[in-house]
């Protein structure tokens, strides 16, 4: 079984790392990419050599360090010369933060700490981002009183960076850090005893958490379709060239209120790639479902749900020559249609518009 990895990220002086050094103390193994980062230019190293063979000796100090002051004032100036400087530094970043995340113990929960997370297209790679946010003002504000940074160099990060908007189309949890740090704390304790020990645990034993019985019909939620989005993507990292298409279906993908558990169907180019897609989704904190209809059970091939208490998803591996993911897709539509009002405002709704769908000759 995987390891439980975290996405951290948060644009700079949202307080990042206060929330790293939180989940640090309560038992998570925490790789800082800042740190990293700097790991990989210590003087004598190729990181550096190559760093000088671009930009010159100028950014070298007299203790053959490099001079981040100096490198600092061209990279955030210029954005050719800033890309210049992550070609070189992001992959031997990410090779050393593989490296540390492998050594991790079995039952670890891993918080990567990354600053451009969502600037590098990470996102999809973890099973849960965590997004941490303060207004720019405030972030401002703490650089120079925290970091004695001139407000026009705090600008020019910020500039460099994400919009908040972006960041927060990746995040499947905001921490808002606009107030005193006691409450940020207390929203990670919170997050951590409640959402990422259970998530950890049933990922290791490759369950998922009890659902709430009987599952309750709650009001439209509009973030369901982003949430889909974020889910696909990381079904599409994760089974490459196994899906032919992925799609949100299901009560959530209709446009009212509903049951609240995302349903997701992916399509694969074969009977054996459905089977073998299951295995490969720990990694973005997905476990086998042995539960499922019967009926269905020779044509859907591989089901999935949820490690995350906090999230609950069904997946669906279905194979291009079966007729059912083509059925759903069209029950999806039709519902999202409504041509005749039958699709109440419920999971009932779609269960008697899926018997009304099968009654009229389609065969889910
Ligand atoms: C330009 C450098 C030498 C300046 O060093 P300095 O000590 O002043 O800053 P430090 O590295 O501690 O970064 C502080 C913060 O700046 C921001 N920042 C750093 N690099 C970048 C970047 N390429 N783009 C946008 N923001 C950045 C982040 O919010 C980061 O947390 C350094 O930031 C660097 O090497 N950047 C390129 C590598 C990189 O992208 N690092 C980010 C994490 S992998
Ligand atoms: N709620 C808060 N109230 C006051 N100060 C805070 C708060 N949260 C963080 N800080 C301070 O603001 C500064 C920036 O916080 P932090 O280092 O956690 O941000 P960051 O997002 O990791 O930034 P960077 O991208 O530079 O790594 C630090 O000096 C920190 O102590």
């Amino acid at each position: 079984m995987a390891v439980l990895t975290i996405g951290l990220t948060g644009g700079i002086g949202a307080g990042k790392s206060t929330v790293a050094r939180r989940l640090g103390a309560l038992g998570a193994v925490v790789i800082d990419a800042d740190v990293v980062a700097r790991d990989v230019v210590r003087a004598g190293g190729d990181g550096l050599a190559e760093v000088v063979a671009a930009f010159g000796s100028r950014v070298v100090g007299a203790d053959g360090e490099l001079d981040r002051v100096a490198l600092g004032a061209i990279v955030f100036a210029d954005a050719d010369r800033r890309a210049l400087l992550e070609r070189i530094i992001h992959p031997r970043v990410r090779e050393r933060a593989e490296r540390l995340e492998r050594s991790a113990p079995a039952d670890a929960i891993v918080v990567h700490d990354i600053p451009l997370l969502v600037e590098s297209g990470q996102a999809a790679a973890f099973p849960l981002v965590i997004v941490v946010a303060a207004t720019v003002e405030t972030r401002v504000a703490r650089l120079i009183r925290h970091r004695a940074m001139p407000a026009g160099q705090a600008r020019a990060r910020i500039d460099a960076q994400a919009s908040d908007a972006d960041r927060l189309a990746a995040a499947d949890v905001v921490l808002r850090n606009d107030g005193p740090v006691d409450a940020l704390d207390e929203s990670v304790d919170r997050l951590w005893n409640e959402r990422l020990l259970p998530f950890e645990a049933n990922l290791r034993r490759g369950q998922s958490p009890p659902r709430p019985e009987p599952l309750v019909v709650v009001p439209l939620d509009p973030s369901w379709p982003e949430q889909a989005a974020r889910l696909i993507a990381r079904l599409r990292r994760a089974l490459g060239a196994a899906v032919v298409r992925a799609d949100h279906v299901g009560p959530t993908a209709v446009g009212r209120p509903a049951v609240d558990v995302l349903d997701i169907q992916v399509v694969t180019p074969s009977v054996e790639t459905a089977r073998a897609g299951v295995a490969r989704c720990a990694g973005i904190g997905l476990v086998p479902d042995g539960a499922g209809a019967s009926a269905d059970r020779e044509q859907v091939l591989g089901r999935l749900r949820e490690a995350d208490p906090g999230r609950l998803v069904n997946v669906r591996l279905v194979p291009r020559q079966s007729p059912l993911w083509a059925d759903e897709l069209r029950l999806r539509d039709w519902l999202r249609a409504d041509p005749d009002g039958r699709g109440d405002a419920s999971a009932d709704g779609y269960a008697q518009a899926r018997a009304w769908a099968e009654r009229r000759g389609w065969s889910p």
